[in-house]
């Protein structure tokens, strides 16, 4: 660790004094701290990180999106593979193709879970969120139990016992309370040595003089550095040589808030190997301009994400002949990447990910030592994002599925009108009520007498009566009919272990 000495000559060189202020104020615990927190800055990287982000934070404001409408295409339609498209054939034949993958061991998931998930407001990682299923399931619960289906299911399929592994992206906002909240449920039924943790890098935020900003008086305000942050991340913690390890050779990569993600998603990874892809991206139709979903096309040739923070406003609101709109790819950070392209990104393009600026409200400490939460933007952020790895990709492939079956996400509090608790919930709930209909159930109101079925609810209202599957039963709907095929069914219903060998026995 170094000396208060060095830490000042190194931050007096590079214009960074003004954090030592507090210094005399500060106790043992927090100077050692901080100094700790001082000896893993390199200076010359803060330096070059400060210049740039004010550059880009000034050049932000001049527009450099002028340049990014011109070069936009969309993506051919006859380049995505769609769920809606394809026939009944060519899906089973993806989704045996990635059964059989999964059964040979070298499928993994891997989680996106170091966001700070502040429009949602909650002071915890938002995995550990339950959006008030009658389970009170939490998004991580579901999740894993998802994971211990589909093994199941290519074991049966495949008569050997196979595993998903489980690899968890953190920060230092995320990791222990995640830790922490696996083992206290006994890692959901997993075994803890197929779930793997590992860290994000942090950042710091900038003001807009170029100056680092305190969120203590002793502690530099810092920030994880974007979802991109995975391919650094990746190879700090030595993760590509664990599923190397493993024999892992495809990653279902996806983030944390969609309560209807398909976990190592058999018919996308089995299309994406059919296709030879070593990166792909699965899509929804957008639903409106401004919905907070990047596109997947085409910039200059070359396939990317354009998120929706810089797509300029007329270019997301353009039609085509049929009023449809043109860029309607909406990415639901859902991606499939071969360990062979990680390794190729890990070694040769960390330095080339795009840095992309956003200006934040960052809490900082003032002249006279006290907090302020300002209520405008003070600072600058620097992130990476993880789609910006699709240019280096030889063989790039988008795969489109249906909304209602695999996307709703959990982005916003109640209150607001759309991605929240609320919505998640409804989404998950009519999805369980259409999969028990399709399998033969009649659902009873109160007075015992059928309901009709009402098989398109929609997000803003509940559907028709309360039926949650767990995973553990169905992993998206399949093995219902010999539960439920002529079944009389009493709402409230939860669809568990219990029920069905009840179920079973009538
Ligand atoms: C950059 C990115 O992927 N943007 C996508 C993200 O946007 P959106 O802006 O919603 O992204 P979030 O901030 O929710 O982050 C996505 C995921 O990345 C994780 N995370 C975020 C920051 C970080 O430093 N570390 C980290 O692991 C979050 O925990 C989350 O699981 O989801 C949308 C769909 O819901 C997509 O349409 C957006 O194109």
């Amino acid at each position: 660790m170094i000396t208060f000495e060095e830490a000042k000559t190194r931050l007096e060189l590079v214009g960074q004094s003004h954090l030592l202020r507090f210094w005399p104020e500060l106790n043992e615990e927090e100077k050692s701290l901080f100094l700790a927190e001082l000896s893993e800055v390199n200076m010359e990287e803060l330096e070059d990180h400060c210049r740039g982000a004010t550059k880009a934070a000034f050049g932000q404001e001049t527009s450099p999106r002028d340049g990014l409408h011109l070069e936009m295409e969309p993506v051919p339609p006859e380049f995505i593979g769609s769920v809606k498209r394809s026939d009944k054939n060519t899906l089973d034949d993806w989704e045996n193709e990635g059964i059989f993958q999964i059964s040979e061991n070298k499928v993994a998931v891997l989680l996106l879970a170091g966001g700070q998930g502040t429009r949602l407001g909650v002071p915890y990682p938002k995995g550990m969120y339950s959006v008030g299923l009658p389970s009170k399931k939490t998004l991580y619960h579901i999740q894993a139990e998802r994971i211990r289906k589909v093994q199941e299911l290519a074991a049966g399929k495949h008569g050997s016992k196979c595993t998903v592994p489980w690899y968890i992206m953190t920060s230092e906002f995320t990791l222990d309370p995640t830790e922490k909240f696996f083992r206290e449920n006994h890692h959901f039924g997993l075994d803890p040595s197929n779930v793997v943790m590992f860290e994000q890098r942090m950042v710091p935020a900038v003001g807009f003089n170029g100056k680092l900003l305190l969120e203590q008086r002793g502690k530099i305000a810092m920030a994880p550095d974007g979802n991109g942050g995975l391919y650094r991340a990746l190879v700090d913690n030595q993760v590509l040589e664990d599923m190397e390890r493993r024999g892992v050779e495809y990653l279902h990569v996806y983030c944390v808030d969609n309560i209807l993600v398909k976990m190592a998603d058999p018919t996308f990874i089995g299309f994406c190997v059919r296709k030879g892809a070593d990166c792909g991206a699965k899509v929804v139709e957008k639903a409106y301009p401004e919905e907070p979903v990047g596109v997947v096309c085409q910039v200059g040739g070359v396939y990317q994400v354009v998120e929706y923070s810089e797509i300029l406003p007329e270019m997301a609101k353009l039609r085509g002949p049929a009023g449809e709109l043109v860029y309607s790819a909406g990415n639901i950070c859902n991606h499939f990447f071969t360990r062979d392209f990680l390794r190729t990104i890990s070694q040769h393009f960390l330095g080339e990910l795009k840095q992309h600026v956003a200006l934040k409200k960052v809490p900082f400490v003032d002249e006279d030592g006290n907090l302020v939460k300002p209520n405008k933007s003070n600072g600058i952020k620097m992130e990476k994002y993880v789609f910006d790895v699709f240019q280096f990709s030889k063989k790039f492939v988008v795969f489109e599925v249906l909304r209602d079956e695999e996307f709703s996400p959990l982005k916003n509090a109640d209150g607001a009108p759309l991605d929240t608790p609320t919505t998640a919930r409804r989404s998950l709930l009519a999805q369980h009520y259409r999969w028990a209909l399709a399998a033969g159930a009649t659902f009873l109101d109160q007075q015992g007498m059928p309901l009709p079925p009402k098989l398109r609810p929609v997000q803003d209202e509940d559907p028709p009566t309360v039926c949650e599957i767990s995973p553990l039963i169905s992993y998206f709907g399949e093995g219902l009919e010999q539960l439920l095929r002529d079944k009389a069914i009493t709402p409230p219903f939860i669809l568990d272990d219990v029920a069905a060998e009840k179920l079973l026995k009538n």
